[in-house]
């Protein structure tokens, strides 16, 4: 009795040892890896502090506990999507990119910093990121799909705060932080260069190219950054806290604004779809949050667009106490209903893209029906009413958000644009906003039209070839939930006295708010 009782006990903690093992080389073999790294969740608890980076969105791990039995542990990678979670890309912008590679493989690019006339700018940004990361880990090897780089958040992130706490507030953030996104943000300046700085950039590239006999790419990151703050203040440009915050709301045309504003020469966007920083990024301090501001002339205002900010109790104090500028707002809005509807496809879309990034039209099958009913059981309580506290309706009901932000700001200093209207007349809101901010009028109705392929409001004149159209945040790869009628009216009675309070507190009539 006694040895079989030790002999179980010895089985057990050689199975824990060789647990251990196994997740050892599993974590080291991984790790040789750099580019997938990602951090992996489990519901249960691992006595093992676990770190995997593996490619697979879903892993199976089979382990004994003390008492030899055999969980299995279901872990999911986790993307946390700090900046361009929204911007997808569609498939045709997908393509293009791939076209675009195998130019760069086949030698056919033309300049290496310089953006030819008839490739896409933003296009021209990640390939230039795809470009440096095909460098740091096998020479010139062509990448037929260009990914998103996946972040391992915790991790990343507790080390940014950590650095971000060193940071010199006289020294630029830029150059003082190893950032990995500083690297994709680098693509995204260069490939945004305004004329008149276009020429001397490349010419100070050259130099550094020759002095250091190195692809300017394959610099350090920081390395880059100086020649590139350089080159931007000798033209006199500066990175400054924002004019303009367009703060939401989320699904309610702020890419398109976003897309369209920016247009105006008087406006430079911030660097990168969406900044998160009054949300997600705090921790990192205001250094931080300049470091992702356009470069700006004294003549111009910079703008940024991050839709979370609307629904995120703390931005506006922290905004008013941490902004030493007074910076004005622009609010997005759309029938609540609409919006509820779109930011559902929207998340729904998100998570199937982080389980089965290659399977998108496996679930073309599904009916709008089928997703109308899955939105409906999350969104109607046990007792059939609204669930008022799901994110979902909640980002919906914007008098309760709108009255947080008159606490800090005056209603004057809040555009509200109508996506109804927004859609009806683009040019119209595009001139509300150049009153807003008193901007010179640039914008002319010709500048827009509809274009039928893409089904949206694209702009013929804008300043980046190829490009009129926003992109689409959603890939409308599921279809959009058709809510049956008990629940449409459910929805409509919910919203109702919430629509009619936003619309007396702003003076405008809208037409879901009657
Ligand atoms: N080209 C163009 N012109 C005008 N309006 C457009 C355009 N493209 C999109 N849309 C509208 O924007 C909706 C998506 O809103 P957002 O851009 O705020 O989405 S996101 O929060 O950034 O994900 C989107 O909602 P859905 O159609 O439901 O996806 C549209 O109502």
């Amino acid at each position: 009795m006694v040895r079989l009782g030790s002999s179980k006990k010895t089985i057990a903690a050689l199975l824990c040892i060789s647990t251990v093992c196994v997740i050892l080389i599993l974590n080291s073999q991984l790790n040789a890896s750099p580019r997938r790294r990602a951090r992996y969740e489990t519901r249960h608890t691992l006595s093992v502090p676990l770190t995997l980076n593996l490619s697979k969105n879903v892993t199976i791990l089979r382990l004994p506990d003390a008492n030899n039995r055999i969980h299995r542990y279901k872990l999911e990678r986790i993307d946390e999507a700090e900046e361009d979670e929204d911007y997808w890309g569609d498939e045709e912008e997908e393509e293009k990119e791939k076209k675009m590679m195998n130019a760069r493989e086949s030698g056919e690019e033309k300049e290496p910093f310089m953006m030819a006339a008839d490739e896409e700018e933003e296009d021209f940004g990640d390939r230039l990121n795809a470009g440096q990361m095909s460098n740091q880990t096998v020479e010139r090897q062509p990448q037929p799909h260009i990914e998103p780089p996946t972040k391992s958040i915790g991790m990343q992130l507790r080390q940014q705060v950590i650095q971000a706490r060193n940071i010199t507030k006289e020294k630029n953030y830029l150059l003082q932080v190893s950032d990995p996104r500083y690297s994709r943000m680098i693509g995204k300046v260069l490939s945004k260069l305004p004329n008149d700085v276009r020429k001397d950039m490349t010419l100070n590239i050259r130099m550094v190219e020759a002095r250091s006999r190195m692809d300017f790419l394959k610099l350090p990151a920081n390395k880059q950054w100086e020649v590139i703050l350089q080159v931007f203040a000798s033209n006199g440009y500066e990175q400054r806290f924002p004019d303009v915050i367009n703060i939401g709301v989320k699904k309610s045309g702020t890419n398109a604004l976003g897309f369209f504003f920016p247009q105006h020469p008087q406006i430079v966007h911030s660097i990168g779809n969406e900044v998160h920083y009054f949300d997600w990024m705090y921790e990192k301090g205001l250094a931080y949050y300049k470091s992702r501001m356009g470069f700006a002339k004294s003549t111009q205002l910079i703008f940024e667009k991050t839709p979370r900010y609307f629904v995120t109790a703390s931005a506006p104090k922290r905004i008013l106490a941490d902004l030493p500028t007074k910076p004005k707002f622009i609010l997005c809005v759309r029938d609540p209903i609409s919006r509820l509807i779109s930011d559902f496809r929207h998340e729904s879309e998100l998570k199937l893209r982080r389980e089965f990034k290659s399977n998108r039209l496996k679930y073309a099958s599904r009916t709008g029906q089928f997703e109308g009913e899955r939105l409906r059981q999350e969104i109607i309580g046990r007792f059939g009413h609204v669930n008022g506290s799901n994110e979902l309706v909640d980002t919906s009901v914007y008098v309760k958000h709108y009255k947080n932000w008159l606490q800090y700001f005056p209603p004057e200093s809040i555009m509200v644009v109508d996506q109804d209207k927004m859609e009806k007349d683009v040019y119209a809101q595009m001139k509300r906003l150049e009153e807003f901010l008193g901007l010179r009028p640039f914008f002319k109705p010709s500048m827009f039209y509809f274009d039928t392929a893409k089904n949206g409001i694209c702009m013929r004149e804008g300043h980046l070839p190829n490009r009129n159209c926003p992109a689409k945040s959603t890939p409308s790869v599921l279809p959009k939930a058709i809510i049956d009628p008990q629940t449409m009216a459910k929805l409509k009675e919910f919203y109702r006295p919430f629509n009619q309070e936003f619309s007396q507190l702003t003076g405008m009539s809208f037409s879901w708010a009657i």
